[in-house]
């Protein structure tokens, strides 16, 4: 299973290609449209979302509300390209102050531009809206697996989120931490302060799958690992600046005894507790697999950073035209939908079958071996 996008920020849209979900997978454009909403979402996005209202059309791959077995294609429309259709293939559009953080000045260099216009346009994460249109097609081949991903926001800036209790029917429901307006006030003033000060927030999103059986990915070669393979893939979300798995960096401070997870039988091979984060060895070990990401200040800000004019050589301040103020939401949404790639990539890689009933009929037998081992 593999995926391609193309599409620029404020072009006509943006495009995937999804190869390699088996026939027979129902798929529900509603589903992909309710992904694509919760990303627009989350308190401190900037006015680009007022202008954006993401639909997804899919061109090929699925008839009658099936997936055939054939790529899925995939378009996202830019409502903000009525407004730049008619000066995108002009002079005009020149920004020549690279924003320190954000792809201008290294993607300048590497492709002999003068100015960061065509580098800021594919470097934008509003490409991320097709991947998110990705990975809601695989979260629904994984759900008839009963294997669900979800991400919730564990602190923005300085204040600490974490979900209590009783969100996980909200996380679950709606699969995404909306901010709650008497819970979070402390949150939304520091994003309020923050954006009148004209700067940014980073923060740190918490990623969950669970229901996978044991054995996805593989200790045999460097590039088969399913940590690497997620970290990869989730490293390659903009703004996401580092990934840790069940307990990361907290966890070098413990020793082993304390750190390692002892194995029991009860109803099956279990841990008795995941400090692993449900992955040994590169594969899933049958737990839930808990990965935290950090995601980085956004780039573009109100105040401006010191920077180089590309026109004249001269120190200068970044140019700003509008920008998001945090977007730890938002890069929650997306982290779920890459990770549901890899996880069903891996998930199919292992079990394989070009129609669903393949896929179910080597699922199930693999599910009966495991069992056989401890049970007869
Ligand atoms: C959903 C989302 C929205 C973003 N919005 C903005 C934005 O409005 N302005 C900005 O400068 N960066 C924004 N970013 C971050 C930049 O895209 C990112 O920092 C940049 O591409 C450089 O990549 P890197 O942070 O991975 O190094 C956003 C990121 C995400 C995930
Ligand atoms: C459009 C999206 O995010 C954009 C990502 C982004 C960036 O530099 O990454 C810059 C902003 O775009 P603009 O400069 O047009 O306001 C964000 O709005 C989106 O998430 O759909």
């Amino acid at each position: 299973m593999r995926y391609l996008t193309a599409g620029e920020s404020h072009n006509k849209g943006l495009v995937a290609i999804l190869e390699g979900i088996p026939a027979g997978v129902s798929i529900d454009e509603n589903y992909i449209n309710f992904e694509l909403s919760l990303r627009q979402g989350g308190y401190g996005r900037g006015d680009r979302m007022k202008i954006e209202k993401d639909r997804v059309e899919i061109i090929s791959g699925v008839r009658m509300g099936y997936s055939i077995g054939s790529p899925i294609s995939l378009f996202i429309p830019n409502n903000d390209w009525q407004n730049y259709k008619d000066k995108y293939h002009q002079q005009g559009l020149e920004y020549y102050t690279p924003r320190p953080g954000h792809g201008d000045l290294p993607g300048v260099l590497k492709y002999n531009f003068t100015e960061c216009r065509n580098v800021l346009e594919r470097a934008s994460a509003r490409e991320t809206a097709v991947r998110v249109a990705v990975g809601s097609i695989c979260q629904q081949f994984l759900s008839i697996f009963n294997i669900k991903v979800y991400s919730y926001v564990l602190s923005i800036g300085p204040v600490k989120i974490p979900p209590k209790a009783d969100d996980y029917t909200k996380i679950y429901q709606s699969q995404f931490y909306t901010l709650d307006k008497d819970r979070d006030e402390e949150l939304i003033e520091l994003v309020d302060r923050v954006k009148r000060d004209g700067d940014s927030l980073g923060g740190v999103v918490e990623t969950v799958i669970e229901g996978l059986p044991p054995g996805l990915g593989n200790y045999i070669q460097h590039d088969l690992k399913l940590d690497g393979l997620l970290a990869g893939e989730i490293m390659a979300v903009p703004s996401v600046k580092g990934v840790e798995f069940g307990l990361g960096f907290s966890g070098t401070s413990l020793l082993g005894s304390q750190f390692h997870d002892p194995i029991v039988l009860k109803d099956g091979v279990k841990r008795l507790k995941n400090n692993a984060g449900g992955i040994e060895g590169g594969m899933s070990n049958g737990e839930k697999i808990v990965i935290r990401s950090a995601i980085k200040p956004i780039p573009t800000l109100l105040k401006g950073m010191d920077t180089i004019n590309l026109k004249n050589k001269e120190k200068s301040s970044t140019d700003y035209q509008r920008s998001d103020v945090t977007v730890v939401p938002a890069a929650s949404v997306v982290i779920k939908n890459v990770v549901a790639f890899v996880i069903a990539q891996q998930f199919h890689l292992k079990f394989g079958g070009d129609h669903l009933n393949d896929t179910l009929k080597s699922y199930n037998n693999y599910l009966k071996r495991i069992e056989e081992i401890f049970y007869g």
